[in-house]
């Protein structure tokens, strides 16, 4: 499939990258081509946002050819994933993994360490090191493909001029060829909880707290809520978690998210399901949060140092003026898109993608867009495939899924075969001592086509590419099952679990 987007883009704009790799440095090359703050410049691509979907969206344009400009407001590239999401949590996740390991589980290994202690301050700085390079390297990308980087909030004047008020003052105007809004999101706030980013928090004040509290509520039992909710709970602080809904795990299969709620209790962290909050009080450096069962019914009131606020994100489009080049939004804030990603019917040149506009907040899914909507722009066909995007979330045991859970599939009544596999039968999650979790394939019952694949267990995150590579190319379980997989890898519980769909599994 993508290689036959590739066939569709135009030669002309092919050569144009080619020839750019190969030319000479000459004036007017875009790899020279520095931006000129005073005038008003014409791009043939403008992209609003420079996250995981703007950016890549950027370079790709430029790759193509296309005179591109990249507009962001925070002052480093990134986004909220580079920033303040995905890589710094994963940095911190990371370390208060090794630091529980060192604390609880290195002795029964044969490794005896004393004195182990938390340095708050080095793992943060570590995090902000991750951070700091990473977004220094899009920088470097952004030139090296010329990009032209706008320091700034932009927003519409019409539908083809755009105005940037520039973080180190002044404005600049641009005309747009076309435009690609890719403002993502922020966080969802909860009335009667005031977020001072240090008692009542938000994702982004949980990855830099100074000290670590001794009592954390953590409101939301999603992606955000738990992985930020382990990397405190693992640096010593007791952990509350309230949530509305009667499970965890924002949406994933019934029986990874009641496996995964017991690994985490086993872990430490407490929590109250079927809850939800009304309200807060604050005193004496503590916050008393008021919550009541979900249904109606029993009042309590919890006391916390800190509360984490990780209820879900809102599309981001404050300041945008979009209105003014015909973009409309739905009532849950998201830019209304409609084909190849056309965010006004009267002008056809806007596009939108990521997490401002319909479908999962995830920066993969984003990322995929932008260089779909390019490609769309480039030469007019561009693709995502949206029943392959990956899930993961990064505790320990990872979890990750892609594809439908039984519970959707008993809803749209299609018949489906389930295998499954776990890793306590497996010989290497046996051999490192991290055996806990699951692998579950559900196939369909006729075809044995993979539906949905759903992993709860060591690497999860890197072990469902698998899934997501065969389910893109429409893979039988047998397909996988009869798959050489190297032994002693954890992959082979994958292998094993797609031979249980149709057969009986060799280790299990
Ligand atoms: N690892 C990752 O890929 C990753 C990491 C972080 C964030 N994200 C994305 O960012 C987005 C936001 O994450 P999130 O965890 O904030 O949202 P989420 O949608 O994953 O989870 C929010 C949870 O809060 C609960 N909730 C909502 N209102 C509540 C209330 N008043 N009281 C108690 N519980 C309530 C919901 O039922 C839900 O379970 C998601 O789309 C997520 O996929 C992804």
């Amino acid at each position: 499939m993508l290689s036959l987007i590739t066939r569709q883009i135009p030669k002309s704009a092919s050569r144009g990258t080619n020839a750019r790799l190969t030319a000479p440095l000459v004036a007017g090359s875009p790899l020279l081509r520095r931006w000129n703050s005073s005038a008003t410049t014409e791009h043939d691509v403008v992209v609003i946002g420079g996250g995981p979907g703007g950016y890549v969206a950027a370079i790709k344009a430029a790759q193509l050819g296309l005179k591109t400009a990249c507009i962001e407001k925070r002052g480093t590239l990134g986004g909220t994933c580079l920033n303040v999401g995905c890589i710094p949590s994963k940095s911190l996740l990371n370390n208060t993994h090794l630091l529980h390991q060192a604390q609880h589980d290195f002795k029964k290994r044969g490794i005896d360490v004393s004195d182990v202690k938390l340095n708050l301050g080095q793992m943060m700085k570590m995090k902000e090191e991750a951070v700091g390079g990473l977004t220094k390297g899009i920088e470097f990308l952004f030139k090296k493909n010329g990009v032209d980087y706008i320091k700034g909030h932009g927003r519409f004047v019409s539908a083809n001029e755009l105005e940037v008020d520039l973080l180190d003052g002044g404005k600049k105007s641009l005309k747009a060829k076309n435009v690609i809004i890719a403002t993502g999101s922020e966080p969802t706030h909860l009335p009667g909880l005031e977020v001072d980013e240090k008692q009542i928090i938000t994702s982004t004040g949980a990855l830099s707290l100074e000290k670590v509290p001794e009592k954390m509520i953590v409101i939301g039992g999603g992606v955000i809520g738990l992985e930020l909710g382990s990397v405190w709970s693992r640096m010593g602080a007791e952990v509350t978690v309230v949530e509305y809904l009667g499970s965890i795990g924002a949406g994933m299969d019934a029986q990874l998210a009641k496996a995964f709620h017991r690994t985490l209790q086993k872990q430490g962290l407490k929590f109250k399901l079927s809850t939800k909050v009304v309200g807060s009080d604050r005193a004496d450096g503590k916050v008393q949060l008021h919550v009541e069962a979900a249904k109606g019914g029993k009042a309590e009131t919890l006391e916390a140092d800190v509360v984490l606020v990780a209820v879900g994100r809102r599309p981001n489009t404050d300041g945008l003026n979009a209105e003014q080049a015909g973009v409309e939004l739905n009532q849950r804030g998201q830019v209304k898109i409609g084909d190849r990603f056309v965010a006004s019917t009267s002008h056809p040149h806007i596009r939108c993608i990521g997490d401002v506009t319909y479908g999962p907040m995830l920066a993969h899914k984003a990322e995929e867009e932008g260089i779909a909507a390019v490609e769309d722009i480039a030469g007019g066909h561009g693709h995502v495939n949206y029943d392959v995007i990956p899930s993961v979330i990064y505790t320990h045991p990872e979890v990750a899924w892609c594809g439908k859970n039984e519970e959707q599939l008993k809803a749209d009544g299609i018949k489906y075969r389930v295998g499954s596999f776990p890793f306590s039968a497996n010989s290497r999650a046996k051999t490192n001592g991290d055996s806990e979790g699951l692998v579950k394939i559900i196939s369909d019952a006729e075809t044995d086509r993979i539906l949905g694949a759903h992993i709860m267990g060591p690497n999860a995150g890197e072990m469902i590419a698998e899934a997501v590579l065969a389910m893109e190319y429409g893979a039988s379980s047998e397909d996988v099952a009869r798959t050489c997989h190297a032994h002693p890898t954890l992959s082979e519980a994958f292998k094993e679990a797609a031979m249980a769909t149709y057969d009986s599994p060799i280790h299990a």
